[in-house]
């Protein structure tokens, strides 16, 4: 279906330069053209001063003027200097391409008698009016379009003359005009085929011989009929044989002048009547479809019937209304000027001439199809580029569009979220593997001490029984554990794998430069939940050890009261000796040195670290000789124990596979420990936890020596000699001497003592004093009274030192 356009007629106004006659009569100018689309209709005579021979006029006509100054605007206004080229070139040029691509179209010229409609649309041999000029033009693009399409072009020339239709190419009328479904057909007309402008120009000539023409006061060759050519075109597309018809009609109309002004009598008033009914119902018609009305009187006249479709039908129009700059035909310049600007309110409605052809339905079925497919195609296409544009304008000032990286950011959360939850899950396992083993080793280690420390069998046995259930509880969950950890590594090691694959995706894609920042990132953000677990991990060892160590201080002030209560019955009983006191010395000392050690490790280490007080001294104050071979062996078994629970970061996270460690590492390209992924913390941070790791670590691996330590500070040859079988009892049972390593223990103490004996500048304090300073754990000479049944006894100030001498 051919799409319809709704276009207004296009006006055009051509002012004509004066005539002798004008010149003669000294007319002023009645019409300025402002510029090529507006004119000043009657302007002040200061601003149109009229010379003549260059001599200025003072000619004024009071009774013709009257100063109107009206502006008006149309599509074109063509000056006195303008020729048939230049309005052919910018109206009538375009309807030619029009008239091709199958619309019809129509040049009507209007205006008074003389004003140069003639002459404009036929002109002369030295100045080829718009009908030869289009023609022309016609032909050489038919020519152009020859191998494409063959035109068949015929024309008609007629008059309406006194409301007659005549054939001017034939000189044969009157014709009727009848309507059918392609509009207003004059019957019995006969198109008469043409093949070039020139033969056209003959035919013109022919015509307008034929035309009825009559001097006027006006115009000597006034023409006193309407000219209407028309040239029909058929159209025949080669390559499909489709066809279509189009009219071309260029209307020379009689002059629009006012009886007055013709001076005519008898016929030729007659004709002149004749001449203005059919204007005047061309008036009518151009009023009433300028106001827009439906109804409009074509049938009034001839003209308007032949004119139906060029004016309101399916047609492009050009209305090109002559006007004479003369105030001599000042009334008929304004009228016309009049109806030019009615005539540009017409709308006509545009529709291309339809195809016929005889080529078979299937054709066009395929055509149809052809043409929906590339409409599908290009619509496609459209849409790709629209959003190419928008992407472009997004990427803006990054350089990177947001809605491409947006599922790759979608893609790299997933991974990393699914490797920190299996991350999460199996260093949590292990923590938990590690604290129960830990949490095993040091129950072990307080049951020991308790037994050292048990009198009563039965009740002994019974913590024995509460002690084994609770550890066998302990073991089966950490068995769980170990059971369960295999499959979550294999899971772990899948999701890094992934990890790997994506990073490997990330650096082919289009904006790894981005991409590759963001996986930084995330490697990182990994890390850091990695040491968060850690730190987790570590205060929870911590926790135990310090739940651990109070039980041990409690035990421990226990042992020291009971020593000082044996000190007090032996002293009493007269039984004190220098060995024994070498004994007690002994234990103070390193309680002394125990106690400025912690203090000095208290000072440098993080809180959270549990107090030294009971942290033994340097390894040479070991009192290795003290010790068996087998005691030996044994404390380095313990030792070796405690070194299973270091709490090191890689141990954390390697101690069950190492293969799946260096995979880790691999694929994170990340440092080995943890502490030396310090970027998103303080730089310092890296040595401070290092070093309360090592003292973490010191502190956990030593209670045991401690007690080894307190147990052979407790001894002396006097002890055992003296008859305290009981103590000697203990510590055999205790698993920690044989007999013979006792002995040693016990010589080696002996030694010690005397040694220290000797020592110039040892300044002797009592050995209750330190132990209640120790017990109390302040550095000053205080002490809470042993044996006291109150928890929290009243301090007293104590010089056991003086009193020791006294005594002595
Ligand atoms: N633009 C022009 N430049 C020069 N001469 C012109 C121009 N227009 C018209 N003339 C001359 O004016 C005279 C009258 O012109 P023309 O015959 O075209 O008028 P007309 O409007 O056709 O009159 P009529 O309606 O009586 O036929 C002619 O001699 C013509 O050569």
């Amino acid at each position: 279906m051919p799409s319809e356009q709704h276009t207004n007629i296009k006006v055009a106004v051509r002012v004509r330069p004066y005539n002798v006659r004008e010149l003669e009569q000294k007319q002023r100018s009645i019409i300025k053209v402002m510029d090529r689309s507006a004119l000043l209709f009657d302007p002040d005579e200061e601003d149109d001063e009229f010379f003549f021979q260059g001599a200025k006029q003072p000619y004024r006509d009071i009774t013709k003027r009257m100063n109107r100054k009206l502006t008006m605007e149309f599509d074109r206004v063509f000056d006195i200097d303008n020729s048939n080229q230049d309005l052919f070139e910018e109206c009538t040029a375009p309807l030619v391409d029009a008239v091709l691509n199958g619309y019809n179209c129509s040049v009507f010229v209007y205006g008074a008698t003389g004003a140069g409609k003639t002459f404009t649309m036929l002109g002369s041999e030295a100045h080829p009016g718009l009908t030869y000029l289009t023609m022309q033009d016609l032909f050489d693009k038919i020519q152009a379009q020859n191998d494409v399409r063959k035109f068949d072009v015929g024309v008609s020339y007629l008059e309406v003359y006194n409301e007659h239709v005549m054939n001017l190419l034939t000189k044969s009328g009157p014709l009727k005009l009848r309507e059918d479904n392609n509009g207003v057909v004059v019957s019995g007309l006969c198109l008469t085929p043409i093949y070039s402008a020139e033969e056209l120009l003959k035919m013109l000539m022919l015509g307008n011989s034929h035309r009825t023409q009559h001097p006027t006061d006006a115009n000597a060759e006034s023409s006193r009929s309407h000219a209407i050519f028309q040239v029909h075109i058929r159209i025949t597309e080669r390559k499909t044989d489709t066809k279509r018809t189009v009219k071309l009609s260029m209307i020379d109309l009689a002059g629009s002048e006012r009886a007055a002004s013709t001076k005519g009598i008898g016929v030729r008033f007659k004709e002149g009547a004749s001449i203005n009914k059919s204007l005047l119902a061309l008036g009518n018609c151009i009023n009433k479809l300028a106001d827009g009305l439906k109804h409009i009187p074509y049938r009034d006249s001839n003209l308007t019937r032949i004119l139906k479709d060029s004016l309101g039908g399916n047609c492009r129009t050009l209305m090109v209304a002559n006007v004479s700059m003369s105030s001599l035909t000042y009334e008929d310049t304004y009228n016309t000027l009049k109806y030019a600007s009615r005539a540009k309110k017409i709308r006509t409605t545009l529709k291309q001439n339809v195809l016929k052809s005889k080529m078979p339905t299937e054709f066009y079925v395929k055509k149809i199809d052809e043409v929906v497919a590339e409409n599908e195609r290009l619509k496609e296409r459209n849409k790709a580029l629209e959003a190419k544009a928008t992407q472009l304008e997004r990427a803006g000032n990054s350089g990177f569009d947001p809605l491409e990286l947006k599922p790759w950011y979608s893609k790299i959360d997933a991974v990393y979220a699914a490797a920190r939850q299996l991350q999460e899950h199996v260093l949590g396992m292990r923590s938990k593997i590690k604290n129960i083993n830990y949490r095993q080793t040091l129950k072990k280690e307080l049951e020991e001490f308790r037994k050292l420390m048990c009198v009563d069998q039965r009740v002994c046995q019974e913590d024995f029984r509460r002690f084994a259930n609770y550890m066998s509880t302990l073991t089966s969950q950490m068995e769980k554990y170990k059971e369960e950890l295999p499959s979550w590594l294999s899971k772990m090691e899948i999701a890094y794998q992934d990890l790997e694959s994506l990073k490997r995706e990330v650096n082919k894609s289009k904006s790894y430069q981005i991409l590759i920042v963001y996986v930084k990132y995330k490697d990182l953000e990994l890390q850091l939940t990695k040491q968060n677990i850690f730190n987790n991990h570590v205060n929870a060892i911590n926790q135990e050890l310090v739940e651990n160590l109070d039980l041990m201080r409690k035990s421990f002030r226990t042992a020291c009261e009971v020593l000082n209560q044996t000190y007090d019955r032996l002293e009493d009983g007269q039984k004190l000796t220098p060995e024994i006191e070498a004994v007690f010395e002994r234990l103070l000392r390193k309680m002394r040195f125990a106690d400025s050690e912690a203090n000095t490790k208290m000072a440098e280490m993080n809180p959270l670290m549990v107090p030294v007080a009971l942290r033994s001294g340097k390894e040479e104050e070991e009192p290795t000789c003290s010790l068996t071979a087998s005691a030996k062996k044994r404390q380095r078994q313990a030792a070796q124990s405690d070194d299973d629970l270091h709490l090191s970061m890689e141990d954390f996270d390697s101690q069950d596979t190492e293969s799946d460690s260096e995979e880790l590492h691999r694929t994170f390209k990340r440092p080995r420990n943890l502490n030396e992924t310090q970027v998103l913390g303080p730089s310092s941070s890296s040595s401070s936890s290092s070093s309360a790791r090592k003292a973490l670590t010191a502190t956990v691996t030593k209670p045991r020596n401690v007690q080894q330590r307190l147990v052979s500070d407790l001894i002396s040859d006097q002890n055992v000699r003296g008859g305290n079988e009981k103590i000697k009892k203990a510590l055999l049972k205790s698993n920690h001497f044989t007999a013979q390593g006792l002995q040693r223990t016990l010589a080696a103490a002996s030694l010690a003592k005397e040694n220290v004996k000797y020592n110039a500048n040892y300044v002797r304090k009592s050995p209750r004093a330190l132990m209640a300073k120790a017990l109390a754990g302040t550095s000053t000479l205080t002490r809470k009274p042993l044996g006291s049944a109150s928890k929290e006894p009243p301090l007293v100030k104590f010089n056991r030192a003086a009193s020791f001498r006294l005594k002595k």
